[in-house]
């Protein structure tokens, strides 16, 4: 039994790009050789183990091929003369088929190391096109490693465009893409991973309504949030802006977005670029859509994105400083002058409009 480093640590070992985990693969052996040194057994359809102590992630070497369509039709093989080249033929990218034994020695058949040097994410073999979530992850990969130079292969290009043109994306699961995607939101450049995703139909094919939401200025905007290290919410919200209110909510529903993050997207799509504001309910109205009592921060997530996308900081500035002028208004005082139920949430907005009129923010 030998047992090899694989997968994403070796890639960003040779790259000298830090990564957190680490996956190892096991060749010549039986689950029961592993089960007897302690190992516990994690797979469900193929043999994945957790380490005794570290806990780190062994897989027997494995083949898989597709017998039909979506994400149950794989016969997959693990029987112990299955090699270690074998195992690495079947992985997406070449710089993503590299194994590192104990002595250090690199053992990379599909020219990994090589692509690292000149940059380029290409797939190992045709099997690439048996999971089409691969396109999304070699989008992710553009985006995460944009700025050190890498593209897409043309070939890779070729196969993604083809593969985006057949339906194939129609079977992967939403839920995968959403992972995929807050995983992609979280690169350092991924605007990358939506102009990859453009650029081979795989976005159009997707998810129609996004591409025209698309436009330089926000995904520019999009790069700047992640530069800031803004959180995902507000990085997804701005790259629904563009859209409207209902298309938004088609996108958010369909992608399964997180509640928080759709609840920022929609306000997102629905106020910016900022509406015209021009009475002190106007303002409210605005702040209240924002939950602004309740939730602060959600007012703060929002100015913040729509700083990003639009000219205007001084109308957003004054928004915040309204909100923060109108959050020292206490419903304490008002119910020790006996205001209760219905009348006492009359008399808070009544104080709150008076306060915006005295403050003029609006003007
Ligand atoms: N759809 C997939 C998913 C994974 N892999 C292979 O399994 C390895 C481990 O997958 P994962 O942990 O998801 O990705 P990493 O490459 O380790 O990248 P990350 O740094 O994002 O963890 C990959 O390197 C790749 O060899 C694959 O070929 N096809």
């Amino acid at each position: 039994m030998k047992t090899y480093l694989v997968g994403g640590a070796v890639r960003d070992k040779l790259l000298n790009y830090p990564y957190h985990e680490r996956d190892w693969v096991v060749v010549g052996a039986h689950p029961k050789d592993l089960i007897e040194q302690n190992y516990q057994q994690v797979g469900k359809d193929f043999p994945v183990f957790l380490h005794p102590t570290t806990k780190e992630e062994y897989a027997l070497a494995r083949t898989e091929r597709k017998s039909g369509a979506g994400y149950h039709g794989f016969i997959c093989d693990f029987s112990p003369d299955i090699t270690l080249e074998e195992d690495l033929s079947r992985r997406d990218l070449t710089i993503n088929a590299m194994a590192e034994s104990d002595k250090g020695d690199i053992i990379d058949p599909y020219g990994g190391t090589k692509d690292l040097h000149n940059r380029v994410l290409r797939h190992v073999s045709p099997a690439f096109s048996e999971d089409p979530l691969r396109i999304l992850r070699v989008a992710r990969f553009a985006a995460r490693y944009a700025h050190l130079g890498f593209v897409v292969a043309d070939e890779t290009q070729e196969l993604m465009r083809e593969m985006s043109d057949n339906g194939e994306l129609s079977t992967i699961a939403a839920e995968r893409i959403w992972v995929e995607l807050t995983k992609a939101l979280n690169e350092k450049s991924p605007a990358t991973f939506f102009t990859t995703l453009l650029d081979c139909g795989a976005l159009r094919a997707l998810f129609p309504l996004w591409p025209a939401a698309l436009n330089t200025q926000v995904l520019t905007s999009l790069n700047h949030a992640a530069d800031l290290n803004l959180d995902i919410d507000i990085r997804f919200a701005i790259t629904c802006s563009e859209l409207n209110t209902k298309q938004c909510q088609t996108l958010c529903k369909q992608l399964r977005a997180s509640n928080s993050a759709t609840w920022l997207a929609e306000r997102c799509a629905a106020n910016i670029p900022l509406p015209s504001l021009n009475t002190a309910e106007d303002w409210l109205t605005l702040l209240e859509n924002f939950d602004y009592v309740r939730r602060p921060q959600l007012l703060t997530a929002f100015i913040t994105a729509a700083t990003q996308l639009t000219p205007e900081e001084e109308r957003l500035n004054k928004l915040q400083n309204a909100a923060t002028a109108l959050q020292e208004i206490q419903a304490a005082n008002l119910i020790s002058q006996g205001f209760k139920g219905p009348a006492l949430g009359q008399a808070l907005r009544a104080e709150r409009l008076k306060k915006l009129t005295e403050l003029a923010c609006y003007k």
